[in-house]
């Protein structure tokens, strides 16, 4: 990087207000590291944006948050891509480094009852009706309660919550990552942790992405990177690799760093929660993606490629 040369970073965001609160968080990083850099945004569409009525896997799932935003960046249109990493398909995009993972933030979901309801899961009446899309929501709570109507919901957080005040849903699940950065966590009744949900391949973490010969970039986003959160990320992001499974099949993980020893626990469940596969692999920080491979291997031999 020349130092008299002006720097400037655009960076390529969906228009959501939760991707313009991460997009924004991001902006403020660089800046400390760079006070010099003019970071500006760049918000656009993407296709699951525009079509809200559609569920997310029969919109053919991968990608719907994500392609539009990392054509943005090879296209040159902007420099780095913000993205909740949940949302980012496995696959490397050609061109494009994952070179930014900052801090992770609380990264269990949330259980959002209605307010004049039973105020815990066990307490919900047989048949509650349950606002999710996630299979991974769905599964895991089948396996609990096999009686809960588990019904489609879409559209921004504030419109689902809205969904459930109005009495819609006796209760809907979001990631208590999401609520935290809009503010709307006193909305949370419980914290759904593992051993009742496990969360999301990379839930509550953000992704950056850059062109992969963009040096200056990838120096920025290299510092704002947290070497904890990239250990479990790309071990999770690995399992899900090699179970070849999508974002939105009925896989959970939780990943912890101890000094040099990185645990993976990972779970798959059947769609109607009667089938559940649970095993944990332990490998070192240096070599993340081996773990999350080791778990992967453990969840086939276990059968877990039946349902998935
Ligand atoms: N799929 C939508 C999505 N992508 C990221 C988040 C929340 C923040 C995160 O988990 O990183 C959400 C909403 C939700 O799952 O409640």
């Amino acid at each position: 990087m020349t130092e008299s040369q002006p720097r400037r970073i655009r960076i390529a965001t969906r228009e959501s207000q939760l991707a313009l609160w991460q997009a924004n968080h991001v902006a403020e990083q660089i800046r400390r590291v760079d006070p010099e850099c003019d970071v500006q945004l760049v918000p656009m569409t993407t296709a699951g944006d525009r079509d809200r009525q559609t569920s997310l896997p029969q919109m053919g799932g991968q990608g719907v948050f994500t392609k539009e935003v990392q054509r943005a960046v090879l296209d040159g249109v902007a420099d780095i891509a913000v993205h909740s990493l949940k949302d980012l398909p496995t696959d490397e995009t050609p061109g494009l480094a994952l070179a930014g993972i900052p801090p992770r933030a609380p990264r269990f979901d949330a259980l959002i009852l209605k307010p004049d309801g039973p105020q815990t899961l066990d307490d919900l009446p047989p048949q509650a009706r349950i606002g999710t899309s996630s299979p991974r929501r769905r599964s895991q709570l089948l396996r609990l309660r096999p009686d809960f109507q588990l019904l489609e919901i879409r559209g921004n957080v504030e419109t689902r919550l809205k969904k459930v005040e109005q009495g819609e849903y006796d209760a809907i699940v979001l990631a208590e990552a999401g609520l935290r950065r809009l503010g709307l966590q006193d909305c949370i009744t419980v914290i759904l942790a593992p051993p009742i949900m496990y969360p999301a391949v990379g839930q509550a973490a953000l992704g950056i992405e850059c062109r992969d010969n963009d040096e200056y970039c990838r120096q920025i986003l290299e510092g704002l990177t947290d070497a904890h959160t990239q250990a479990e990320v790309l071990a999770e992001r690995a399992c899900l690799a090699a179970l070849r499974a999508g974002c939105h099949a009925p896989v959970g993980v939780r990943s912890t760093v101890h000094g040099e020893t990185l645990t993976l626990e990972a779970v798959v469940l059947s769609q109607d929660g009667a089938d559940f596969f649970q095993v944990q692999a332990v490998g070192s920080t240096a070599n993340p993606r081996q773990v999350g491979i080791d778990a992967a291997q453990l969840l086939i031999q276990e059968g877990a490629g039946a349902v998935l």
